[in-house]
């Protein structure tokens, strides 16, 4: 059964570059929060502090705050990008990954190679593997596209083929960045059809936002982040307040 949790969990990104003693003094006096010395006396920013949460299967969590409050870092976390620097982090479940569409991507290989190699990456047979080329291929409407290099791929391209590929076979735990929702209008109800189909589906998806509109569409739980710590977590209601008040709602993310 999908199951997230975590305790204690924080992480630090060490700033090599601003080791200059002097640099650090200012530093240090400006943003003593989050830039800091670690032990080994490098300046590291605190990126995320302390976290501790359990995210069930059927919760679908929103993660919000304003910019560098630490979500996509939350993220990436969850993914298994970041290792924590303290805390633990149990994740439980196979992973579909939504949050860098050229991550896992190979741009010298065309889209439709791109697809067998995740088939094969994830121990498919031909069978399936067909069945996954057919799928993404139709689903992300590539067209002749689908035997060009990725490389030659516009933005949009990328994230209709990485959405098509990590949502071809149902993950357990969808973990998404906000901006796999801003494609064209077509992509786009595409896109929610097929996220219905799959966040209704029991699973766990957790997804970075600043749109409390998709919050309010697809969430059933928020975890508001500021500066690197849960400063609420709750139902929508809970967090955001009633629906009807949406320019509050936009303000505290
Ligand atoms: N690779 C990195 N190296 C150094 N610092 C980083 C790195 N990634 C993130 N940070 C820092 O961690 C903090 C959290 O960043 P993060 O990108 O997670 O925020 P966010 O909430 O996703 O922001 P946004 O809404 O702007 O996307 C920021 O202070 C950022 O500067």
């Amino acid at each position: 059964m999908a199951t997230i949790s975590a305790r204690g969990l924080s992480i630090a990104f060490p700033l090599y570059h601003l080791a200059a003693r002097s640099l650090k003094k200012r530093l240090l006096a400006k943003a003593a929060i989050r830039v800091k010395t670690d032990e080994s006396n490098r300046v590291v920013v605190s990126a995320l502090h302390d976290l501790s949460f359990e995210i069930r299967r059927g919760e679908r969590v929103a993660l919000v705050g304003t910019n560098g409050a630490g979500k996509t870092t939350l993220l990436r976390t969850l993914a298994g990008i970041y290792e924590p620097v303290a805390g633990e982090l149990m994740v439980e479940g196979e992973i579909g990954s939504l949050i860098d569409p050229a991550a896992g991507m190979d741009s010298d290989s065309t889209g439709r190679e791109n697809i067998r190699l995740r088939g094969l990456y994830r121990g498919m047979n031909d069978e399936e593997i067909a069945a996954l080329e057919q799928d993404a291929a139709a689903f992300s409407g590539l067209g002749e596209f689908l035997d060009v290099p990725t490389r030659g791929y516009s933005a949009g391209m990328q994230v209709r083929l990485a959405f098509a590929m990590a949502t071809a076979i149902t993950p357990q735990i969808l973990l998404m960045d906000e901006w796999f929702l801003a494609g064209d209008a077509d992509f786009m109800t595409k896109a929610e059809e097929r996220l219905a189909r799959l966040v209704t589906g029991a699973d766990i998806l957790v997804i970075a936002t600043h749109d409390m509109g998709v919050v309010r569409r697809w969430c059933t739980r928020v975890i508001k982040l500021e500066a690197g710590r849960i400063v609420a977590d709750g139902t929508v209601e809970e967090v955001l307040g009633p629906a009807h008040a949406p320019e509050a709602a936009e303000e505290q993310a």
